[in-house]
């Protein structure tokens, strides 16, 4: 039976975040992830994941300055790069998150690459430190033009190139069917690298009972795959509230 994860990025927002991992746990998910929880005291998340049961499976490395989206294969930028992969790391040990997603930030061409690499190399040391993995992961370049990173392939080149046991690729459905379609054969080929999955719509990013994609099927195929971590629900809710829309996950839990 497919597992779910709550991106705690995307729902209940409205609230502080230890009280999102409540009603995470309180609506049916096994498990919670979250993007920049940094304003909010370890201890605290740290409390509330212990009193719920649910892990976190993972955090992302800070934006940078506004208008920037990571720092990470910025040219120039690696001193704020490695204190932000220090950030996550140090962040994600204090509450037992699993995974720390490195963002590559707005860059192209070879310096950015070879600067990724770099950087990418320190995380997944400093990462094995603690136990955790690093994730990178392709966006769209409707929600991200000009990211660095953007295809699945691009990644795949990357992590065999680093060769880490400790870093990953995030397969966000929702960015790489509007990227390259062809989901379940992509899923089935890139398993071997795959850290994590994420799902949304496509193209609305939202409940996943709806647009282009037929999620019953794509859980269902990762299921069959032996597929066993819980998947990440990183959707906007489209209704009134987060509990309003999750009549897909009631045939789950
Ligand atoms: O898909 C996304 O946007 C997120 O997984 C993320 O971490 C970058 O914003
Ligand atoms: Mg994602």
């Amino acid at each position: 039976m497919p597992r779910f994860s709550a991106n705690l990025g995307f729902l209940w927002t409205d609230r502080p975040l230890p009280d999102a991992i409540r009603a995470a746990h309180a609506a049916g998910f096994q498990a919670v992830e979250c993007h920049w929880p940094y304003d909010t005291p370890a201890a605290d998340v740290a409390a509330a994941l212990s009193d719920t049961g649910l892990p976190m499976l993972g955090l992302n490395t800070v934006r940078g300055n506004p208008g920037e989206n990571g720092l990470s294969a910025l040219p120039g930028r690696a001193d704020a790069a490695r204190a932000a992969i220090d950030q996550a790391i140090f962040y994600g040990a204090d509450i037992g998150a699993g995974a720390a997603h490195v963002m590559a930030g707005f860059a192209a061409g070879r310096a950015a690459h070879d600067t990724f690499i770099s950087n990418l190399r320190y995380a997944t040391d400093r990462a094995a430190e603690h136990g955790m993995t690093i994730l990178i992961e392709p966006l769209n370049p409707y929600d991200a033009p000009g990211y660095f990173l953007s295809t699945s392939a691009q990644a795949a080149d990357i992590i065999a190139d680093i060769a880490a046991p400790n870093l990953k690729l995030m397969f966000d459905c929702y960015h790489l069917q509007i990227v390259e379609g062809d989901l379940t054969r992509r899923l089935e080929a890139l398993m071997p690298i795959i850290g994590h999955i994420q799902f949304a719509s496509v193209p609305a990013r939202g409940e996943p009972d709806r647009g282009e994609v037929h999620y019953p099927h794509i859980f269902a195929h990762l299921d069959a795959l032996g597929y066993a971590a819980p998947l990440g629900a990183e959707y906007r809710p489209q209704g009134e509230s987060v509990e309003a829309g999750l009549g897909w996950l009631s045939p789950y839990i």
